[in-house]
């Protein structure tokens, strides 16, 4: 049986724009009022796409949701015309207004929680969309993105949708930004680490202090049942609360796996080294490599601003581990310097690819945040939504979309422009056909 790991990549929508919406993650507050490009953006993040299926990977893509939500501006109160909604909003709650409007769901890294058939209880797949409740923007996404989701995996013999978790804090869930699987090769079972930033109901354990622990432990215990996942299959670690008050607002920002491997901070996780004696334990008598960076070597500060940890690694068709980071690292000479000694070290990862993925990057999302991981066998890859794998033709295609509907920038004052949204649906209509997703957008159901 064949195997693969297949990336599908969020498509960054025609609203990407900077409103400093995400506390907790630096970049997002630091952009804050910058003029986007979503034209730019939706480039990048196709570049990536069509490289790394250049480079012999399967590769997909998600498709982003309909802002400004006007649905759920109408559920909070504004009413009228769709124009009048917009410009009532606007004028008289700015914030609200603005959270509405974000293309938050291009980072599909947060879409959900995917546990692949061989770790599973049944032998399918299994997607649970993430609630992500801590952002009042983000916990507009979880019930479209089921719909993309049971769009795009469309077959009940091998694939298992589940519905978010409940809307509440307690069940924080922010998705695969917080969950690695490490396996030997993808289709054999492996051990699914689940990392959180705090215990909903126990609040005597430690917790960040300065800025939100966006996932709970319950959350993530809730996700492994809902997965049928057994318990020598699991490992739960709670991410290092200081670093979270740093800016790490997600695992994923501070550590990374593939197969074999697991690269992070020395800061990364509380009781360290308690919770990787598990996880070799769990992995088996193979060892795991534990990449292991230094802050003497790389600040968690360097870390945050050049995402050396939001870096995707890849097994590549010959076997060997390469690393896709985005050009801010080759940018930083203490992250470049120590990039380049990676790859002689004799582990899995012999190359690094760099990437530009800024538009992204403002807002705090990296190569790893664009991309939903899927392990799957040739049975399950044969049952995906074919429209929805990248190959050249589908990539041309995507990219005279993107040209066709997309603005080259993006101001604040343009979001409550009623055209924009006449725009938006527009290309979104367009794109359900392009990606025979049938109708998944509220404004496509009526
Ligand atoms: N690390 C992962 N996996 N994903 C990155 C998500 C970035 C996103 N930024 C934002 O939503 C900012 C939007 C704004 O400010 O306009 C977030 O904070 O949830």
């Amino acid at each position: 049986m064949k195997q693969f790991e297949v990336n599908f990549d969020g498509l960054v929508g025609p609203t990407h724009n900077y409103a400093g919406l995400s506390f907790g993650n630096v970049a997002s507050l630091n952009n804050a009022n910058a003029v986007s490009s979503p034209k730019q953006a939706a480039k990048q993040g196709l570049l990536k796409m069509k490289a790394l299926s250049d480079m012999g990977m399967m590769q997909g893509v998600l498709a982003p949701q309909e802002r400004p939500d006007i649905a759920a501006l109408r559920r909070l109160g504004f009413s009228g015309s769709d124009a009048r909604v917009l410009e009532s909003a606007a004028k008289q709650s700015r914030e609200i207004f603005l959270a509405c409007c974000s293309a938050s769901s291009m980072w599909t890294a947060n879409a959900a929680t995917v546990s692949p058939s061989a770790d599973t209880a049944d032998g399918r797949v299994h997607f649970t969309p993430a609630n992500l409740t801590n952002k009042f923007h983000r916990s507009l996404e979880p019930q479209v993105t089921g719909n993309i989701l049971k769009a795009t995996f469309a077959n009940e013999k091998h694939f298992a949708h589940h519905l978010h978790l409940p809307d509440n804090e307690h069940f924080g869930d922010e998705g695969a930004a917080n969950h690695t699987r490490l396996c030997s090769d993808y289709s054999h079972a492996g051990v699914e680490l689940f990392v959180y930033g705090r215990h909903a109901f126990d609040p005597s354990k430690p917790a960040p202090t300065k800025f939100p622990a966006r996932q709970t432990l319950e959350a993530c215990q809730a996700v492994a049942r809902l997965h049928g996942l057994s318990e020598e299959g699991v490992v739960y670690m709670q991410q290092n609360p200081d670093v979270i008050d740093q800016g790490v607002f997600h695992n994923d920002v501070i550590a990374v796996g593939n197969q074999n491997v697991l690269f992070y901070h020395d800061q990364a996780f509380y009781k360290k080294e308690t919770g990787l004696k598990e996880l070799q334990t769990k992995f088996g008598d193979t060892p795991l490599h534990l990449i292991e960076v230094p802050t003497d070597e790389v600040s968690v500060q360097d870390a945050i601003k050049t995402y050396l940890f939001n870096t995707q690694i890849i097994t590549l068709p010959n076997g060997d581990m390469t690393i896709i980071a985005p050009t801010d690292c080759e940018e930083n000479d203490a992250v470049k310097r120590y990039l380049d000694k990676l790859v002689t070290l004799g582990t899995p990862i012999k190359s690094v690819n760099y990437f530009d993925v800024k538009q992204s990057m403002r807002n705090g999302g990296g190569p790893a945040c664009l991309r939903l991981r899927v392990a799957m066998n040739d049975q399950e890859l044969d049952a995906v939504n074919p429209a929805t794998l990248i190959n050249d033709l589908q990539f041309a295609r995507l990219n005279k979309w993107v040209d066709k509907h997309y603005r080259d920038v993006l101001a604040e004052d343009d979001l409550r422009d009623p055209q924009l949204l006449i725009e938006s649906r527009t290309a979104l209509d367009e794109l359900t056909q392009l990606l025979k997703l049938g109708s998944v957008y509220p404004f496509q159901q009526g």
